[in-house]
């Protein structure tokens, strides 16, 4: 298993934001997208996991074994905590491992309203539905936003032990440091031509 992408071509508002992007992430590998704000890593995420069209190019992934996790967490407010894994699980045809409470420190709060959560607890549920949907290959923006440092430490224990050990892909857009052990990918050279993004047309000005 590889996710494979060669010559992909992004865009945002059909204007194209990433030319010629190519990468290839063998299975039990992380790949970390780095670029500044607005490049486009958003977008290549979004487009990699199948909710937006390519321009052009090709993405080989795994069928049906991809997920994408946005800076939203996608949490069921009404719901508690026990009850927001049994969703997802059920949503997927799996059952909630036992180990998930530990694994994201939620144990104490299995009972707890999601929408009573604060934003790094939530963030941790909503990390957590990742252990149980089962997809090889994960897309993830932006994982850590509103985590503290212990938190970041046990999603990174989790990606690399529950993840990637298993043979798990997992192509992540971060601006901190998860101290795993992926390269790192640059996107300022794939950003789009100025004339490719639209720029002015001389003849009529
Ligand atoms: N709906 C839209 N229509 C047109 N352009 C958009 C739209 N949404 C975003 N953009 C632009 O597309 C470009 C890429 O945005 P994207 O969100 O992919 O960047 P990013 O690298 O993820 O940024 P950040 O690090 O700030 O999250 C940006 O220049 C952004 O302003």
């Amino acid at each position: 298993m590889e996710l494979k992408v060669s010559d992909l071509t992004v865009a945002r508002g059909g204007i194209p934001v990433l030319e010629n992007v190519s990468f290839t992430v063998p299975a039990g590998q992380a790949l970390v997208l780095r670029g500044a704000n607005g490049i486009g890593k958003t977008t290549l995420l979004r487009t990699l996991a199948g909710l937006q069209p390519e321009q052009s190019g090709q993405i080989d992934c795994p069928e049906d074994e991809s997920a994408y996790a946005s800076h939203a967490d996608g949490v069921k407010s009404q719901l508690t905590v026990e009850e927001n894994l049994r969703f997802w699980a059920d949503v997927y045809g799996n059952q909630v491992p036992d180990t998930i409470y530990e694994q994201f420190d939620l144990v104490d709060l299995r009972q707890r309203a999601a929408g009573t959560l604060s934003a790094g607890q939530k963030r941790r549920l909503g990390l957590s539905r990742l252990g149980v949907i089962g997809r090889k290959v994960l897309f993830l923006d932006e994982p850590t936003v509103s985590l503290d440092r212990f938190s970041v430490k046990l999603f990174a224990d989790f990606l690399q032990h529950q993840h990637l050990n298993q043979g798990g892909i997992a192509v992540i857009a971060t601006h901190i440091d998860l101290g795993l052990d992926a390269p790192e990918m640059d996107l300022e050279p794939f950003r789009a031509a100025p004339d490719a993004a639209g720029g002015s047309d001389e003849a009529f000005l």
